[in-house]
């Protein structure tokens, strides 16, 4: 499993134990779970910094039905945090300091052939057109649409390729693999560390041109776009309504910042906030915030039912939260997006966007094929 940013994170190996759930109480579980395993477990911490000690690793299905949701305590953690590298051993018995050995270096997919998911270019379109009469009619103000994409090789892909590929070209993203869920996601839906919660709100998307000084003028587009504008302040009060429960104050900025990807560029906003006593843990913090409006709609649980009814497609752990936690409860879930499932020779691959009343179908279709470019371009060959 990895979750990485900058070079710094983790990169594990091996099952400790392992916590699979599924349904709406699939975050409960989980945190039951993981809160039982603290209470027996004996750790030795001498790095003493995020991500060393006891951790696990999870991934979350995006709706309540259907979808597998699972939280992993590896058997071996390497992990770098500034100029600190530490290894972790995980063990229900003794625990022997692995030897740590060079590996061959990952190989690309083999004749890798793309295609349509669950539903054509052409029939998302007419979703989105659906959806747009919905919003129109004022039944709701935002839902998100996602489609998929299914690559084929000739021999099962070696996932730390695409891994290494999107560890350095999209560097201010966390890039992430959990159970064969991967990417490189530009948005951390919550981050807990001392007390401090923090999270980075997108919504808002224009494509890059490779142009870089019309990509300039593009982002000043964005910045001044009053539908982006609108989309993002809905995603940004989601996040902000759901955690000021849990803080004794917050941050939230009035004006968002326009994020460079290389692919895309995104209004952004961090959210940030001093956790109160509660104890939350940032799997709770995380259930709490999912599925915020950046993934779900405005209002939520409308948004929700009318992905669930026009969407066409399973979205799996798509869109849910992925990240890793400690024994205190610390920890960083990001919202797996710019993902893809693997399973052997076979990839499945998501994108999504922000559909508001003045959306235009052919638009986000090709915002769609912009944000499966980080993923699709990690597969390609050397
Ligand atoms: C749903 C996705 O992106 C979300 C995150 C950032 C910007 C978005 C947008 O502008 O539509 C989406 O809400 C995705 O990448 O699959």
């Amino acid at each position: 499993m990895t979750w990485l940013r900058r070079g710094e994170g983790v990169i594990t190996w091996g099952v400790a134990a392992e916590c699979r759930t599924s349904g709406e109480a699939r975050f409960s579980d989980a945190s039951t779970w993981w809160r039982n395993v603290v209470r027996v477990a004996a750790v030795a911490d001498e790095v003493e910094v995020p991500g060393s000690g006891l951790i696990c690793l999870g991934s979350f299905a995006f709706a309540d039905e259907p979808g597998d949701s699972v939280l992993v305590i590896p058997r071996v953690v390497v992990g770098r945090r500034g100029d600190r590298f530490w290894v972790t051993t995980i063990g229900s018995a003794a625990v022997e300091t692995p030897r740590l050995e060079t590996q061959d270096a990952p190989e690309p997919p083999v004749n890798l052939v793309f295609a349509d998911g669950a539903l054509s270019g052409a029939e998302w379109e007419g979703v989105v057109w659906e959806a747009v009469l919905h919003l129109n009619a004022g039944e709701l103000d935002k839902v998100v649409l996602a489609r998929d994409l299914i690559a084929t090789a000739d021999a099962p892909i070696d996932v730390r390729w695409p891994l290494r590929r999107l560890g350095s070209e999209y560097e201010m993203c966390w890039t992430f693999h959990v159970d064969g869920l991967f990417g490189a996601t530009p948005e951390l839906l919550v981050r807990r560390e001392k007390g401090l919660v923090t999270s980075r709100v997108l919504a808002g998307t224009i494509r890059r041109t490779g142009d870089d000084e019309h990509d300039l003028t593009l982002a000043a587009t964005l910045a001044r776009s009053s539908k982006d504008l609108e989309e993002h302040e809905y995603a940004v009060r989601s996040v902000a309504e759901a955690l000021e429960p849990y803080c004794t104050s917050m941050n939230v900025p009035e004006t968002p910042f326009v994020l460079h990807l290389p692919n895309v560029m995104h209004l952004a906003t961090d959210v940030a906030g001093v956790a109160h006593d509660s104890g939350a843990s940032v799997l709770e913090l995380a259930a709490a915030l999912h599925p915020s409006a950046a993934v779900g709609g405005t209002p939520t649980k409308l948004a929700v039912e009318m992905i669930a009814e026009i969407e066409g497609m399973d979205r799996g752990r798509y869109a849910g939260p992925v990240g890793w936690m400690n024994a205190h409860g610390d920890g960083e879930f990001g919202i797996a997006l710019r993902s893809a499932e693997i399973d052997g020779a076979r990839v499945r691959l998501f994108a999504g966007c922000g559909i508001v009343a003045g959306s235009d179908p052919e638009a986000e279709l090709a915002e769609a094929q912009a944000k499966f470019v980080p993923v699709r371009d990690s597969l390609a060959g050397a």
